[in-house]
């Protein structure tokens, strides 16, 4: 992607890493950051990003950043364009705080680091860019893959996943906060940390309801998406986590790191909950990415 100027001059390094302040680090040719252009940058991104994933809306700004304690990992090639240089693609990256809910309807709660944005331009997809921005921020982060979530991965982004960092058997895990409902995680007890909190107000304390980001995706479908269709079993059983109820554990797959969870909160009915408010969030994505869950 390129611009009408030196991106060269506004981002010296190879991989930029902005913050709220939208600043590239360092002072480029004595002048200071010229915000205009590394928000126009930014935005540019944000729609191509948008469009590749059919969502209605950008959910990466200037704005956004700057209203948000994420990060951005801009990735150019300084060579093309003239040596003015094009932007290859991005990684955007912020913690949030996510509470789980068990089989049991148990809270938990943890905040990884999640990956909320990830865009590589058309022409170049499939050149390991992605990966060199993804390593970047692990090193950078000093995370690994399978201690993060992932906001809604496309089918894409888990191939990619899978490839390079072996990440399969993923179980996508409802998880309701105050933005979102469709977190991924490739879950290990211990690499989360989860801690459990305890049951304040059964009825009112967790909202998904509210718009943030991805909740921009207009509700499109009525029915819960698969896997989160709901079985035909007792209506306190709804499949939110996939949980043994031999160990008790939040884990999933053949994890080897379960540590045993014990929930304590009453029994409640989350399904009537997740019905309104988690409904086709990126839905057309979860629909297509039926890979192999375990
Ligand atoms: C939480 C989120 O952000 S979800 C949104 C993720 N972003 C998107 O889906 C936008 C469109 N896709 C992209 O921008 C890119 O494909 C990215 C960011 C997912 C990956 O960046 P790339 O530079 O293509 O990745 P990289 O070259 O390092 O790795 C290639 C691997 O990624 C996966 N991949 C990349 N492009 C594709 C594709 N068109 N179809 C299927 N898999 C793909 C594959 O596993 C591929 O390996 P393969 O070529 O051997 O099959």
């Amino acid at each position: 992607m390129d611009f009408p100027f030196d991106l060269n001059a506004l981002f010296p390094e190879r991989i930029t890493v902005l913050d709220n302040s939208l600043s590239a680090g360092r002072i480029a040719h004595g002048r200071p950051d010229p915000l205009l252009q590394i928000s126009t940058v930014i935005d540019e991104l944000g729609k191509a990003s948008s469009k590749a994933q059919q969502l209605p809306a950008p959910i990466t700004s200037a704005a956004k950043l700057q209203a948000n304690r994420h990060h951005l990992y801009l990735l150019k090639d300084g060579e093309q364009n003239g040596r003015r240089g094009v932007i290859v693609g991005f990684l955007k990256v912020g913690y949030k705080k996510l509470f789980l809910l068990d089989q049991r309807g148990a809270h938990l709660e943890t905040e990884p680091l999640c990956v909320l944005d990830f865009y590589v331009t058309e022409t170049l997809q499939r050149h390991g860019y992605g990966l060199e921005l993804f390593d970047f921020m692990l090193k950078h982060k000093r995370v690994e893959p399978e201690q993060m979530a992932y906001d809604r991965p496309s089918p894409k982004f888990l191939s990619f996943l899978e490839k390079h960092y072996d990440l399969k058997n993923s179980v996508p895990q409802l998880i309701l906060n105050h933005t979102s409902c469709f977190f991924w995680l490739f879950l290990t007890i211990t690499a989360v940390q989860l801690r459990k909190v305890p049951p304040k107000k059964p009825e009112g304390e967790i909202k998904p309801y509210s718009l943030m980001e991805r909740e921009v995706v207009r509700e499109e479908q009525r029915a819960l998406p698969w896997p989160f269709v709901r079985p035909a079993g007792p209506p306190h059983s709804p499949p939110l986590l996939p949980s043994s109820p031999q160990s008790g554990s939040l884990s999933v797959g053949s994890s080897p790191s379960r540590a045993p969870l014990r929930p304590t909160a009453a029994p409640r009915t989350p399904s009537s909950q997740l019905n309104d408010s988690c409904r086709a969030k990126r839905t057309s994505s979860l629909n297509r990415s039926r890979l192999s869950f375990h």
